[in-house]
């Protein structure tokens, strides 16, 4: 039946039994695919059926619908016709795995970050109404899904606080199930424990039906049982929270009771006023692994079924564990240090952390402006707050790291994960500008580890590091199995450590390598050194400052510098090079930028490889090759990449 499902419109005429037979499809094709791909399970799963009916009841080839993350929606995308597209989710040229405008007109916004759904609705709809001529003018409905942990974003809750001036239409589903990616934290939280445990309106209903069953009457009965106005009456929420915004609640109700769903939506659909539309569901329904175990399988890397148990493949040392264990060797050390994540202990590593210091351990939900805001608050008292976040979700509190760390001072730590290139997620999560975006602040120290040795080493040098505030990178991949030295020397503020030393006092080429692509050069020097240049590589380990003494004394021996880094090249560790340069009057004299490409970064699917963006070791390798070709005899040109469309190494 799936198949057979081109648009919306093919639902109509379906009969429940039906849909509950096509929501059946959709769970074991979306849990197929998942396993041999990896991507989101539980969130998805845990919102088939109310996916169906939204599209059953509305048409969203003309209304509006927009998600919260997006992370949940695979239901939409296989009942807006790309089912064919399902067998290469989160790859070039497949489905990918948030919504995505391009990929079709039933994707408004290309989405990954929490809290922006019902902002970007009330947009929309005061849009729409501009342009039909005022206020409740335009014939387009809109509705917002957010999720429980979500609704708590400040973003989400501006936009709850804006929406409830709306004098029209306007739809909130909140998807409750009581879950983040781990259990959600704060008092919102424990608002919505207590409500959800109210019997749901589809259970006073089952109740009322019982009831009403063993009276006679026949039709008399049915016609009772499903006027959809008592029902509405029955379901609104006296005192909700969001009553308080200017919505009129209901529920909640039963997110997986199809006829309940879409009766109620039906009921709702027209509400010329914002509605909030509390729906209760199970998050990972319909597989008892992913049921019971929600947080393993929100988003798990590909997995095994075997019966009713899933089995992840296993997959080596990352980063994450590797932070995790030397954080925790940090807080042995000193118990001032305390670790804060927004809602990622399991991404982050701190679910790994409070093992052995539940007590240090701290987890805000998904409020990352609120977190870094209670590390500044939390340095001011003396203490020493390891704010632990990917470096895209860092983006969300750049205002806090100026206003309340950087200005003031305060040596609040920065950890972050996923740093460049991340693979499935895409777009919406590269961590690819935290070095730009921290570069123009004073007092904050940026740093990067390129294997785990070095990883202990540089939060060593955080954990010391009281002057100022430092933010450290580090990729969502393993860590190195060799690593490049079991015991480096100390990170030295602004120093670079020679990780590969050349065969004569002048090499040919200096590669300074920022984070992991450092360990990447080793290898293209390796290749270089075959063909007969002589090539010496640094661990820069530092962005800002950069090693001023090292660049000019490269600089004045005219060597060569070929920059390396996973970041995007504007504002990144390449450009503090050349500023450095700049500010010591040095000729930017034959200095090469490499890093990520702008058309990757914002491509719409997913390079799952570096391979695929020209910053593997056979493309470093070609680019220096074709680099040196052109500054050799170094003419003084600063062959800085700054066009990307260009093939690297001719800039
Ligand atoms: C700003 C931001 N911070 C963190 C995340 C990581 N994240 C993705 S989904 C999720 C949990 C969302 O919970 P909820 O909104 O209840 O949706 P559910 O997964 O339960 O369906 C989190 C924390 C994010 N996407 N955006
Ligand atoms: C939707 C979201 O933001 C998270 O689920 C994120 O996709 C997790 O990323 P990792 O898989 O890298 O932990
Ligand atoms: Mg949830």
């Amino acid at each position: 039946m799936l198949e057979a499902i081109q648009t919306p419109a093919d639902l109509d005429g379906l009969s429940c039994e039906q849909l509950d037979d096509l929501a059946a499809e959709m769970r074991q094709a979306i849990c197929d695919q998942v396993s041999k791909t990896g991507g989101h399970l539980a969130p998805n799963l845990g919102v088939v059926e109310l996916s169906i009916a939204l599209h059953r009841v509305f048409d969203f080839g003309h209304d509006r619908l927009l998600f919260d993350v997006g992370h949940q929606c695979y239901p939409h995308k296989l009942l807006t016709g790309r089912y064919g597209k399902l067998g290469k989710l989160r790859s070039r040229g497949g489905m990918a795995g948030f919504p995505e405008p391009t990929e079709s007109d039933y994707d408004l916004f290309a989405v990954g970050h929490a809290g922006t759904a019902v902002s970007t609705a009330v947009g929309m709809a005061r849009g729409d109404d501009l342009l039909a001529g005022g206020v409740g003018r335009s014939d387009r409905r809109t509705v917002a899904l957010v999720g429980d942990a979500s609704i708590v974003n400040g973003v989400a809750l501006e936009g709850l606080n804006n929406a409830g001036t709306l004098k029209r239409q306007f739809l909130v589903i909140l998807n409750d199930n009581g879950m983040s990616i781990a259990k959600p934290q704060g008092g919102m939280a424990t608002y919505f424990d207590r409500i959800r445990v109210s019997s749901t309106f589809s259970e006073i209903k089952r109740a009322g039906k019982k009831m009403l069953d063993k009276l006679p009457g026949g039709s008399v009965v049915e016609e009772i049982y499903h006027r959809g106005s008592d029902m509405l009456r029955t379901a609104i929420a006296s005192d909700h929270l969001f009553e308080h915004f200017g919505f009129l609640c209901i529920g909640p109700i039963d997110g997986h009771d199809l006829p309940t769903l879409i009766d109620m939506l039906e009921e709702v659909r027209d509400i010329d006023r914002p509605v909030l539309l509390h729906v209760k569901t199970v998050k990972g329904k319909g597989f008892e692994f992913s049921a019971d175990d929600p947080t393993k399988f929100h988003s798990p890397k590909p997995f095994v079924v075997n019966g009713c148990r899933a089995e992840l493949k296993s997959s080596g040392r990352s980063f994450t564990s590797a932070f995790a264990d030397a954080l925790t060797d940090q807080m042995k050390l000193d118990d001032k240090i305390v670790a804060i994540t927004a809602a990622m202990p399991d991404g982050t590593g701190l679910s790994r952390v409070a093992r052995d210091f539940p007590d240090r351990v701290l987890d805000t939900g998904i409020c990352e402006s609120h977190a870094m805001d209670m590390a500044a608050g939390m340095a001011k008292a003396g203490a020493k707050p390891f704010f632990a976040v990917y470096s895209t979700f860092a983006q969300r509190a750049l205002d806090q790291v100026f206003q309340e760390v950087s200005l003031q001072n305060l040596p609040v730590r920065i950890c972050m994960d996923r740093a460049g290139f991340v693979g499935g997620d895409g777009a919406v999560h590269h961590g690819f500008m935290d070095v730009s975006m921290f570069s123009a602040l004073p007092n904050l120290v940026q740093l990067a580890a390129i294997d785990e040795p070095n990883l202990r080493a540089a939060l060593g040098f955080m954990a010391r590091h009281d002057a100022s505030a430092s933010a450290i990178r580090y990729p969502r991949d393993n860590v190195a199995e060799l690593p490049v030295q079991d015991d480096p020397p100390p990170f030295q503020l602004g120093k670079a450590n020679l990780i590969r030393a050349a065969r004569s006092t002048k090499p040919d080429l200096a590669i300074l390598g920022y984070g992991v692509l450092a360990y990447s050069a080793l290898e293209v020097a390796q290749r270089l050194d075959a063909e007969g240049i002589d090539v010496a590589v640094y661990d820069a380990r530092f962005a800002k400052p950069v090693d001023g003494e090292l660049i000019e004394r490269l600089i004045a021996a005219g060597t060569p510098i070929l920059t390396l880094e996973d970041h995007a090249t504007t504002g990144g560790f390449g450009h503090a090079v050349l500023a450095e340069a700049h500010a010591r009057s040095l000729p930017t004299h034959c200095v090469q930028i490499l890093g990520m490409p702008q058309r990757w970064i914002a491509q719409d699917s997913r390079p799952n490889q570096l391979a695929e963006v020209g910053l593997d070791v056979d493309a470093i390798t070609s680019a220096a090759r074709n680099y040196l070709a052109d500054c050799a005899p170094c003419n003084g040109r600063s062959h800085v990449l700054m066009d990307e469309t260009v093939p690297v190494g001719k800039g």
